[in-house]
């Protein structure tokens, strides 16, 4: 009779079977129905749904640097909060960003001690770095970012076109991805200044200054740039269908484009930011309900690879500014993601459950060349997963908020689905309020076993 460390019984999955499932050294050994065997530790899951714990491809941990915004520690334990086991760190907002190898390793130190989750780090792709891409990769980057436009802090430059088609020639022929923050920078910055200068400094005037066009555009440059020089691309955060629309294009004439897209476009709209105020400024900002159906749509068709939250996380003060424009842009969402899905894509929309959780935790690890070692409930994977309470709905407050500043636009939203506990490879990091204080974390690099 076999002997486990950990047995996870009568648990739902999301095509609605019923399963035991059977971790040893933090692996999944074993899984079907009545296992027999004994374990150390048995979890009843009767009544409650078992889904692949969540990854989130892109959030932003302000550590090193900007740990008072949000650190490893308080960023990891919110994404646990929310049914994520692990999650790709973005380079800029920590300070040095992750332009080098010293800044990956600074990072790297940062996660080990402090990350309940495992973790990947994107690596920077600037004006002034082509010469570190390969000892990033050689670090282990899940990837590169570079933003077309501002990034809304001074010490992460945005690439010019020259960057941007050199760079994509190397990230192409280190067998890496580029991710970008596509929004045309001429036009975002002089309708911006031109807003401000004649004393526009409204929540309108912000939205009017990031229009659809500029999104559109730098889209469609990337993957120009992509097709020219082989490079695999990704589109992050994008906000309109006419994007969307874009990639599915792209990837028919054998493109290696993707996009992602993040719950505050899925479930806010302008209107919402017109009301709530700086605690829903992103950028793209967001958009007209039209463009949120458009997104559901495409999320339904599975023309969407991902969904991740673009957690971008800062104290309130720097949201409390008379002019918007100078209000930080970013939304604290990392620990919502799967709770909205659920409630608005499951509870609200009837999309499939099976789609909604994959968006999470599958398409991602594929992507990213971690699957089936994560984002996947098979024999062989690292037991990492997630137990929900799925009819149960509740309403979102302050403090059950993890984040290091409790903000979110979604605080007194009714949510349904209640994420009970969240194991990493084995240990459970989460369980109804409490979260584990030691660091389970380690690093993820793509194609390769921790
Ligand atoms: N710097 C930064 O985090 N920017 C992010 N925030 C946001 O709303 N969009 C972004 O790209
Ligand atoms: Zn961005
Ligand atoms: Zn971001």
């Amino acid at each position: 009779m076999s002997t486990y460390d950990l047995l996870v019984r009568n648990g739902t999955l999301a095509s609605g079977e019923t399963i035991d499932l059977a971790v040893s050294a933090g692996t999944i050994v074993a899984l079907g129905r009545e296992l027999t065997g004994s374990a150390q530790e048995e979890i009843d899951a009767s009544g409650l749904y078992l889904f692949p714990g969540g990854i989130d491809a892109h959030v932003h941990i302000n550590e090193p640097g900007r740990t008072h915004w949000e650190g490893f520690a308080t960023g990891s334990r919110a994404l646990a909060a929310g049914g994520m086991t692990a999650f790709f760190d973005m380079p800029l907002n920590s300070t040095p960003p992750t332009r080098d190898a010293a800044a990956f390793r600074q990072k790297l130190e940062a996660a080990q001690q402090a990350s309940l989750l495992d973790f990947a780090f994107w690596g920077a792709l600037q004006p002034d770095n082509l010469e570190q891409l390969d000892e990033l990769v050689e670090c282990g980057v899940i990837g590169f970012k570079a933003f077309m436009s501002e990034s809304g802090t001074d010490d992460f430059q945005s690439v010019d076109d020259l960057t941007l088609y050199e760079g994509m020639q190397r990230i192409a022929k280190l067998g890496s991805l580029l991710a970008v923050h596509a929004e045309n920078l001429t036009l975002t910055r002089a309708l911006a200044q031109r807003a401000r200068a004649q004393g526009k400094t409204d929540i309108r005037a912000y939205l009017e200054s990031r229009p659809i066009i500029a999104e559109v555009e730098a889209i469609q440059r990337a993957i120009l740039f992509a097709d020219e020089t082989g490079c695999p691309l990704h589109i992050v955060h994008v906000s309109c269908g006419a994007g969307v629309r874009l990639v599915i294009e792209a990837r028919a004439r054998g493109v290696d484009v993707s996009c992602e897209t993040c719950p505050h476009y899925l479930v806010l709209t302008e209107e919402d930011v017109e009301q709530l105020g700086a605690v829903a400024k992103c950028a793209p900002p967001l958009r007209p309900l039209e463009e949120q159906e458009a997104l559901w749509d495409y999320v339904r068709r599975g023309e969407i690879a991902f969904v991740a939250s673009d957690h971008s996380p800062a104290p309130r003060e720097l949201k409390e500014h008379e002019d918007f424009f100078a209000a930080w842009g970013g939304i604290s969402g990392a620990q919502s993601t799967l709770p909205l899905l659920l409630t608005e894509g499951y509870a609200a929309r009837r999309l499939p459950l099976p789609l909604l959780v994959e968006l999470i935790s599958a398409r991602v690890a594929r992507r990213f060349r971690l699957w089936p070692q994560k984002g996947s409930l098979t024999v062989g994977s690292d037991a990492d997963f997630v137990l929900v309470r799925l009819e149960k709905r509740y309403t979102l407050q302050q403090d059950g908020l993890f984040y290091r500043h409790q903000h979110s636009p979604y605080i007194g939203r009714e949510m349904q689905g209640v994420i009970e506990r969240t194991v990493v490879r084995g240990q459970t990091v989460y369980l109804e309020g409490w979260h584990a204080e030691r660091p389970y974390g380690r690093l993820l690099r793509p194609g390769a076993k921790v």
